[in-house]
């Protein structure tokens, strides 16, 4: 079977990770501006974008922002696509230009019912979690997506929750996203580890 999933690795932060993704080329790469350890301020960001690749696409995360807030840092550091991670309703998805991404957090089968309210270009799964909004480092049981609906099968959708280099595959099989989403999983203390992010995204264009 030959799938053609796309990578994202989220959470870039120092020049250095900029090196690394201008080496590796993944598809897209994204920046947290949503409280996180992982935050980066429209400032930092735009001077990290400078020296990026100009073929891989600017993701950025959002939480519960205002329209307006989005809107300036979306523009000041050029994004490609708005990856919206709180309560954000569909009559706020449709207020920007740029493509979105509408992250639901999966606990169990009723939770993708969600995702027939919406009509955004990428849906992203990411695992429920009490308290955090993402960026956990856990997966959710993809035996769940058997409750995708056929509507739903059909939309763009993103992996994202716990993923690394040894369950990507089994991932990508069970589940066959058009994009898998990794941050945690491609770290080592805290910071984006140039060997992880390499095996992870040989393994997922090996799959
Ligand atoms: O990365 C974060 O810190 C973060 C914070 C708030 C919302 C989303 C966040 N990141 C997104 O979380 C998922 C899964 O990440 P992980 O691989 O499980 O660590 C991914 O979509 C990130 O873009």
């Amino acid at each position: 079977m030959v799938y053609v999933t796309k990578i994202k690795i989220c959470g870039l932060k120092r020049a250095a990770d900029i090196t690394y993704v201008n080496l590796l080329k993944p598809d897209y790469i994204g920046f947290v501006f949503a409280p996180s350890g992982r935050r980066v301020t429209k400032e930092d960001a735009k001077e990290l974008i400078a020296s990026l690749d100009k073929s891989i696409k600017k993701v950025g995360v959002f939480l519960n922002h205002s329209v307006e807030e989005v809107k300036v840092i979306a523009k000041v550091c050029s994004l490609d696509i708005l990856q919206f991670h709180g309560d954000e309703d569909m009559d706020y998805c449709r207020q920007f230009q740029q493509n979105v991404w509408k992250s639901f957090r999966i606990k169990d089968a009723n939770s993708f019912k969600e995702m027939e309210d919406y009509q955004v270009n990428g849906y992203l799964l990411d695992t429920y979690h009490k308290t955090q909004y993402g960026g956990t480092g856990e997966a959710f049981d993809w035996g769940l997506s058997s409750h995708l609906t056929r509507l739903n099968r059909d939309k763009c959708v993103i992996l994202a929750g716990g993923l690394n280099p040894e369950n990507v595959k089994e991932a990508i099989e069970q589940i066959q996203p058009a994009v898998v989403d990794v941050s945690s999983g491609v770290e080592t203390h805290g910071y984006k580890d140039f060997e992880k992010m390499k095996k992870m995204i040989e393994r997922v264009r090996k799959v």
